[in-house]
């Protein structure tokens, strides 16, 4: 029947779940967590407490109100009813004048969920079903005892014994943070740290992980062949470090952007003799943007160029200051390749861990994310989990993002087959009906039909909502969501052709003051803009400017997946007014710039009269006479005119479709090179609703 959880008895009284756990511990009733349920005689006890004293306050003050609203409200009420219980009942008859029942001594109110049967209700009302179904007869509806009631009917029997219900609002099953136990402060103990290494290219990632790993693991563990499961743990000193294998700020972000945030830590990887590279500037924002602390690793000590110095003071632009200069953040020189250093690194990550307290309950319900997945052939679906609280065993039925299944077989780092893994511990297992995503979260179910019934709806859902084109922030709607009190702030990401324009279109974004609301730009940097800066937008809930460079492919396939508003300008104070209009909601959408097509020049000839003449392939779209035109090289905007003659062999024409040649001229711009891509644009005015 309808047993109450502590969370939601909790939610009804408005107050934590750990209260109600506490309580219940005063009165020796024993719960392991908040979604433990709460016996009918508990229930009343805890009532006592909770429900009775608001019941006291506010009674004199209800009758008063019920007194007064009665004849108008139960009028309301049965006309209400009626048409409800018309609708249902084929043999419908008008509906029986309803009388005001004396109120029961105790309940002066209910609420629900979803929906009650007569039964629930019954027992809500603390009446007998007989006599539901008696007064459900008398307003013309057959009921039996397990049969669900609709919203009216069950308004209409309560208003009838003089007792006001609400319903409550619907809880999502299909949301698995629901299930995600609040743990109580003693059952917390510490878990091993869960480290991301990022880096610039070629500045030591993997060779880093490779050396931590062999050092630490094939050394120590006899005979040990490492299993490449997308993460692995060393001990150091006793205490255990979890590594994620994949090294690189877009993988995590981009677990980021599907909620899941794993890593506790981020080692930035710095090579001496090389200094802050640009991506070394995007793995600090990324790892900012995910608010974890870094570690800076000063690799390649034990080259000739090696200037520690250098990479620290470059670092202080980004606040990275080391302790010694009155920071504080760690630095760490090693050499990965020599394996030097390699102990005060891991003394350090286990020194940041304490600080940050990282705690989990391995007696929780198990749940984390999925750091990889794939199909395998023989096994099937094989996801490597990272567990993040609770223990995860052998047979437990599991959802795991869109699918679901039991556990089947787990093998750890080492590749031994485990029967229980605890938080922090990646482990690969078996046993999903399909192969889950990376960044997918996964909880543990105590029953199968639980799990297939979660599962199987989220998949539902996941299909409704690739339907209903769930965006992220625009532009457009971000005046809605800042009235709404849903934004404060507004995050951006600048990409631009120099640093000089990023660095003062920044500067003038940051100074636009409307309404409390923060322009927060999150990360900002030189050239076209790539995939992770919309994997970053995504995770960020940010939207991309663009200025004078233009998104690559990936990240346009990108932006269009992830709904990602990515906005592109030529002139800083077009950009300011543009992002200002709508944060008033004064943004102007009457016209909007469409791009047509592509076209990428192949051959150059010069011509003294003319000027120069681009042989030219029409990559994607089309290209028209009449359209604008933009010059892109190497994703950066160097020109935006207009054409001056389009041909095609030696005809004028007026368009060119994709994967034609053509030959075409540009009014005022001959410094054309191959490789150029011409994009073609045109102005639409966008239809307003
Ligand atoms: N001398 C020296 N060379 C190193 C050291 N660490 C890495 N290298 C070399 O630097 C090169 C790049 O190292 P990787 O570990 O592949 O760098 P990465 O950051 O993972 O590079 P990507 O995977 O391309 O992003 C390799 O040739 C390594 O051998 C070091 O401590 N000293």
């Amino acid at each position: 029947m309808a047993k109450v959880r502590v969370y939601e008895y909790a939610k009804q009284q408005n107050v934590s779940s750990k209260e109600i756990i506490n309580k219940l511990k005063e009165m020796d009733v024993e719960v392991s967590n908040h979604m433990s349920t709460i016996t009918d005689q508990v229930k009343v006890k805890l009532d006592e407490i909770y429900v009775k004293p608001k019941q006291e306050a506010h009674k004199i003050e209800q009758e008063k109100a019920i007194q007064k609203n009665k004849s108008q409200s139960n009028k309301n009420r049965r006309n209400k009813g009626k048409q409800k219980v018309d609708n249902k009942q084929a043999k419908s008859q008008p509906a029986p004048k309803t009388s005001i029942a004396k109120k029961t001594e105790d309940v002066t109110m209910i609420s629900y969920a979803n929906t009650l049967t007569v039964g629930e209700l019954a027992e809500k009302l603390g009446k007998d079903a007989s006599e539901i179904i008696k007064k459900l007869m008398a307003l013309g509806v057959m009921a039996t005892k397990n049969q669900d009631l609709d919203d009216d009917t069950i308004e209409l029997i309560c208003s009838d014994f003089g007792i006001e219900v609400e319903k409550e609002e619907e809880v999502d099953e299909t949301d698995l943070n629901h299930y995600i136990e609040a743990d109580l402060e003693e059952q917390l103990i510490e878990r091993p740290p869960v480290v991301t290494i990022m880096g610039h290219v070629d500045h030591g990632k993997t060779t880093l992980l490779d050396s931590i790993r062999h050092t630490k693991v094939t050394a120590g563990e006899a005979g040990g062949i490492t299993q490449h499961i997308g993460a692995y743990q060393i001990k150091s000193n006793g205490k255990p470090i979890t590594f994620l294998d994949t090294p690189g700020h877009a993988a995590f972000t981009s677990m980021r952007s599907r909620g899941a945030q794993v890593t506790d830590i981020a080692i930035l990887v710095v090579a001496a003799d090389d200094g802050v590279m640009p991506q070394t500037v995007e793995a600090i924002n990324h790892a900012k943007a995910a608010d974890v602390p870094i570690i800076i690793a000063v690799n390649k000590m034990d080259k000739e160029g090696a200037n520690p110095d250098r990479v620290m003071q470059e670092l202080t632009e980004y606040e990275l200051i080391p302790e010694d200069w009155g920071g504080n953040t760690i630095f760490v020189q090693l050499s990965a390749l020599q394996g030097e250093g390699i102990d005060d690194l891991l003394e350090m990550i286990l020194l940041v861990a304490e600080v940050e307290e990282l705690k989990a309950n391995p007696e929780g319900r198990a749940v984390g994310t999925v750091i990889e997945a794939e199909l395998d052939k023989g096994r099937g679906s094989v996801a490597s989990l990272l567990v993040q609280n609770g223990t995860l065993r052998v047979g437990d039925p599991i959802v795991v993002g869109n699918t679901f299944g039991r556990v089947r077989a787990m093998v750890n780092d080492l590749g031994r087959r485990v029967k229980k893994v605890g938080p922090s511990t990646p482990v690969e297992i078996t046993g999903l009906n399909e192969v889950p995503q990376a960044g997918d979260r996964f909880v543990v179910f105590e029953d199968e039909k639980k799990a297939r019934q979660i599962g199987e709806a989220r998949q539902q859902k996941q299909i409704e909502v690739r339907r209903g084109d769930q965006s992220k922030v625009s532009l457009e709607d971000l005046f809605e969501q800042i009235k709404q009190g849903e934004i404060k702030d507004i995050n951006i990401i600048l990409k631009a052709d120099v640093q000089g324009s990023a660095e003062a279109l920044a500067a003038s974004l940051k100074k636009i003051d409307v309404e409390g609301v923060k322009v927060n730009i999150i990360h900002t940097g030189v050239g076209a803009i790539k995939e992770s800066d919309i994997i970053l937008a995504s995770a960020s809930n940010a939207i991309v400017i663009g200025f004078n460079v233009r998104p690559d492919n990936n990240a346009k396939k990108a932006a269009e997946s992830e709904k990602v508003d990515v906005r592109l300008h030529r002139i800083i104070y077009k950009a300011i007014e543009e992002i200002e209009a709508a944060m008033k909601g004064m943004l102007d959408p009457e016209f909007e710039e469409k791009v047509i097509g592509q076209a990428e020049v192949r051959e150059i000839f010069k011509v003294s009269k003319i000027g120069t003449i681009a042989g030219s392939y029409v990559t994607d779209g089309k290209l028209t006479r009449d359209a604008g035109v933009r010059v892109i090289r190497d994703g950066v905007v160097i020109f935006e005119g207009e054409i001056d003659t389009l041909k095609r062999f030696k005809d004028d024409v007026k368009e060119v479709a994709q994967n034609y040649e053509c030959g075409i001229t540009l009014e005022n711009f001959h410094d054309i090179k191959v490789g150029d891509v011409f994009e073609g644009f045109v102005m639409e005015e966008i239809k307003r609703s």
